[in-house]
């Protein structure tokens, strides 16, 4: 069922539409990330759903019912901060107490639930620590706790892993996507971080200056972005213009594969990097486009490698650790067909 529905929202500033003409729905027990670089309008999404923030145009459903006259705190919306906001003079419990107090509950009722609560998000006993003795990724946990505490029916998160570093990032990640399927929370969470979106998310949804330039399961955005925009925000720089006739399209490369059933004409292709497959000059001449490898950097389970071709934009590929060339060597690529999308025409 439904529980979010975004009709057509507009939001302007000046003479400018921030969010356009944005349609949106998510379901219960859904969990959506909007993904999209800064002032994409992502933010000022949130801030709509959540009442803050009167829309130029359209309509915001929750469980059926039109939310524009329905104040914030009536919403029964919870929103987190980047910057989670934590009130530095009152303890952790007093914290994560915060949503249910001022709604009237009283001790003996709201300190079993914040214990439930601390645990949940693995910090089990914390009352009382203050909030200036915890770490980054405690500060983000007591934050979530404090919001989850009033059982909001939709759970807002605005670049909530932001101010943490890489490795506690995916660590957590992971952890909040196990725990709102545990508890069956519908999630909205907005951020530019693409590992971040899709280690949280069933559903991905890209922002570009305040549309949607596509949505999808995190698999089916990764595998088959829909234009160079989305391609390039994921990280793919293997894009050049391309004529497509038959499975074969003609490019700056030379001749790429590319899958049956393919759109024909004038185009662009994407290669992910793994599509790029090396080869020996040596042993394997005339087979495919004859490249010096530039640079080579490592990444943990693999190398990327930056390849300068004889024709063409430079490409990039990656290879496994064992038997990568180094920096300066020729190689020679092809490129996998199943590695291969032909995106629209720019
Ligand atoms: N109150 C405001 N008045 C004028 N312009 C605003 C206001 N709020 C936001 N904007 C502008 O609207 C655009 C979208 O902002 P928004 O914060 O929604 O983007 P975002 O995608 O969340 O970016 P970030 O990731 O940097 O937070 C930006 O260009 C911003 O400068």
């Amino acid at each position: 069922m439904t529980l979010l529905a975004l009709e057509e929202i507009t939001v302007r500033f000046g003479d400018r539409a921030v969010v356009d003409a944005v349609d949106l729905d998510v379901a219960e027990h859904e969990v959506v990330c909007v993904l999209g670089p800064s002032g994409s309008g992502k933010s000022t999404l949130l801030r709509v759903i959540a009442g803050l923030q009167a829309p130029d145009g359209g309509r915001v459903r929750l469980g059926g019912a039109d939310q524009a006259a329905v104040p914030a705190h009536r919403r029964g919306v919870g929103l987190m901060f980047q910057d989670h906001q934590l009130f530095p003079h009152r303890d952790v419990g007093g914290n994560v107490a915060f949503g249910l107090r001022i709604r009237g509950a009283r001790r003996a009722a709201y300190e079993p639930r914040v214990a439930e609560l601390l645990e949940l998000v693995g910090l089990p006993g914390a009352q009382r620590r203050a909030v200036a003795s915890l770490s980054g990724g405690e500060q983000q946990r007591v934050a979530l706790a404090r919001a989850l505490a009033p059982e909001p029916r939709l759970l807002m998160l605005d670049e909530p892993l932001g101010q943490l570093d890489r490795g506690l990032r995916e660590r957590l990640a992971v952890e909040l996507r196990a725990l709102f399927s545990r508890l069956g929370t519908t999630v909205l969470a907005v951020t530019h971080d693409q590992a971040e979106a899709f280690a949280l998310a069933d559903r991905v949804v890209v922002m570009r200056d305040g549309r949607i330039a596509q949505a999808g399961s995190p698999l089916e955005v990764w595998q088959r972005p829909a234009s160079e925009f989305v391609a390039r925000f994921l990280g793919f720089d293997n894009v050049v213009p391309a004529t497509v006739a038959g499975t074969t399209a003609t490019t700056p490369w030379g001749p790429v594969p590319v899958p049956a059933g393919s759109p024909q004409g004038a185009h662009q292709v994407l290669v992910r990097p793994a599509g790029v497959l090396l080869g020996d000059p040596a042993t394997g001449a005339g087979s495919g486009l004859d490249c010096v490898v530039a640079a080579r950097t490592f990444r943990g389970t693999h190398v990327t490698l930056t390849l300068e071709p004889r024709t063409g934009p430079v490409l990039e590929a990656e290879c496994d650790l064992a038997g990568a060339p180094a920096a300066g060597d020729r190689v020679t690529a092809r490129f996998a067909p199943a590695e291969v999308v032909v995106l629209p025409a720019p």
